[in-house]
């Protein structure tokens, strides 16, 4: 589960980015975190994968307090999560089979332990046959099909998803939001920040609403009462 209690985010320049947001996401969930540009949607995604600290609050993942982990160890914190950006920062003058091996590599996995998951990845996301592509010779919807292949590759138990697709046409956008369901299914904890009404609507899952760094009211998808 991932726990966020009284959490607060005040950037050094004084910028207040999130205020008092108390949240529960459910291990296996699927969630959207909406709201307009500038709500906080980013900041708290980058809360939740260590890349910025709460300046009030606590965040709990899993029953480990999150203040309790120090730099030195957020790597290995970040372990169990994918992370996915709307510009999916891939090293351009490595294959998509390298750029999805990152992670791995970093882990220190096997050459053939690699190669094996590498493949797997890229499969679930249908890109098998460019595994030895450059990424600059696919299309931006492929493009972003290998940062997600890259997120995975680790098996995480939560997806973390920055406007993964903001620059998609709308059927692409649905067809990167199918994958996620995909993982999901499997048990993966998804959480996405997207203004996309539309697509969320469309995808059904809780909706997770930010307005000027605070939470508006949640409600899970399947809470709206009949008619
Ligand atoms: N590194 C930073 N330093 C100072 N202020 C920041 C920083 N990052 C974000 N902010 C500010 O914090 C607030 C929340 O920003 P955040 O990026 O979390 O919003 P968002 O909902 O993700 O917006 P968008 O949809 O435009 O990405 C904004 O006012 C933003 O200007």
């Amino acid at each position: 589960m991932i726990l966020l209690q009284h959490v607060g985010k005040r950037y050094p320049t004084g910028q207040e980015a999130l205020t008092d947001v108390n949240l529960e996401i459910d291990d296996g969930e699927m969630a959207f975190l909406t709201g307009h540009s500038g709500a906080g949607k980013s900041t708290l995604l980058k809360l939740l994968a260590i890349i910025e600290r709460p300046t009030r609050g606590q965040i709990l993942i899993a029953g480990q307090n999150l203040s309790a982990i120090s730099n030195r160890r957020v790597p290995y914190f970040r372990r169990r999560m994918g992370i996915i950006f709307q510009d999916h920062h891939l090293l351009h003058d490595r294959t998509v089979g390298d750029n999805v091996a990152l992670p791995l590599v970093i882990a220190g996995v096997g050459h053939q332990e690699i190669s094996r998951r590498v493949r797997a990845a890229l499969d679930k996301v249908g890109l098998l046959d460019k595994e030895r592509a450059l990424p600059i010779t696919l299309s931006t919807g492929e493009q972003q099909r290998v940062g997600i292949a890259r997120a995975v590759v680790n098996k995480p138990a939560i997806l973390l998803a920055d406007e993964p697709t903001g620059n998609l046409d709308p059927e692409l956008s649905l067809e990167i939001m199918m994958l996620f369901e995909a993982f999901n299914r499997v048990g993966v904890t998804v959480l996405i920040a997207s203004h996309d009404h539309e697509l969320i609507r469309i995808m059904d899952k809780r909706a997770i609403p930010l307005a000027g760094g605070r939470l508006a009211e949640s409600h899970p998808a399947q809470s709206v009462p009949l008619q």
